[in-house]
């Protein structure tokens, strides 16, 4: 039994290191793909929203003297390079997917629309929508809270290398403790960094619930889809 029909799935492009300093894990990539996989076998349909952080960020190029924008522009290319890696790594185990690009770049990917999308899911293939928001200055955070809106998913699960959302980040504060569920206020109130802000006010403005839970645990996404309490649920 799924909880939730229609999703989604925000990956952290850092995460697809895995083992190595940079690039794409494969061996992480195969283990995205095949949870991805086993949800969809369960017939929820499945947006994708993949970051770019292990190839490059415009943030980060600012400090070493890179034009921001060019900097943006760069980032946004690098979720075009693992949208089409985990689009081949789905191919290769049976799932067909589509890549959407935020900005137009045929035929690497077709332009995106909240139509094409949703005719996408509608046809059981995964949509993964590359690019982010096609705007610099924003974060995949931000690309993946408007596709989920757009599309009209009944979730957003951000899925990443800590379990959920804490009362300060675990990878610096051991001693931080783990909220099992929060509102968007609180986030704010508290001033917590798991998500950029803006991601946050657009989920909370359309009431997209958020589901932040370790992706790098094999079987946790069967796991969330399923309506197991693990994780960190956002909600008004
Ligand atoms: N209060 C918090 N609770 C959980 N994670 C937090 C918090 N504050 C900061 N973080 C950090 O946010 C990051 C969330 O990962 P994520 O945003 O997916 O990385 P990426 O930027 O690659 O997408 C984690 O690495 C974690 O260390
Ligand atoms: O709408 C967007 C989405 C992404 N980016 C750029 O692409 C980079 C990679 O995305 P992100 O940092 O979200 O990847 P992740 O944190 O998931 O690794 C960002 O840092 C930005 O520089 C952008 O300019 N606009």
């Amino acid at each position: 039994m799924v909880k939730y029909k229609r999703i989604l799935l925000k990956l952290s492009g850092e995460s697809l290191m895995g083992e190595k300093q940079y690039g794409i894990d494969e061996v992480r990539l195969g283990e995205y793909a095949q949870q991805i996989k086993e949800i969809h076998e369960l017939g929820v349909q499945i947006g994708i929203v993949i970051g770019g952080g292990n190839i490059f960020r415009g943030l980060s190029g600012a400090s070493k003297g890179f034009d921001r924008v060019k900097g943006d522009q760069m980032g946004m290319l690098a979720t075009v390079i693992n949208s089409l890696a985990l689009s081949s790594a789905l191919g290769a185990i049976g799932v067909r997917s589509k890549v959407l690009t935020a900005v137009r770049m045929e035929p690497i990917g077709e332009f995106y629309s909240k139509w094409k999308a949703i005719d996408t899911l509608e046809a059981g293939e995964v949509g993964i929508f590359s690019a982010g928001t096609g705007n610099p200055y924003f974060t995949t955070d931000t690309g993946s809270s408007l596709r989920g809106i757009e599309i009209e998913a009944d979730v957003m699960l951000k899925g990443t290398r800590v379990d959920g959302i804490y009362t300060a980040d675990p990878e610096k504060d051991k001693s931080a403790t783990k909220f099992k569920e929060i509102t968007y206020d609180e986030i704010y109130t508290r001033g917590l960094k798991v998500m950029d802000l803006t991601a946050t006010t657009m989920c909370k403005e359309n009431n997209l619930p958020i589901v932040v839970f370790d992706m790098d645990t094999v079987g946790n996404l069967k796991k969330v889809i399923e309506g197991e309490d693990i994780g960190t649920y956002v909600h008004n």
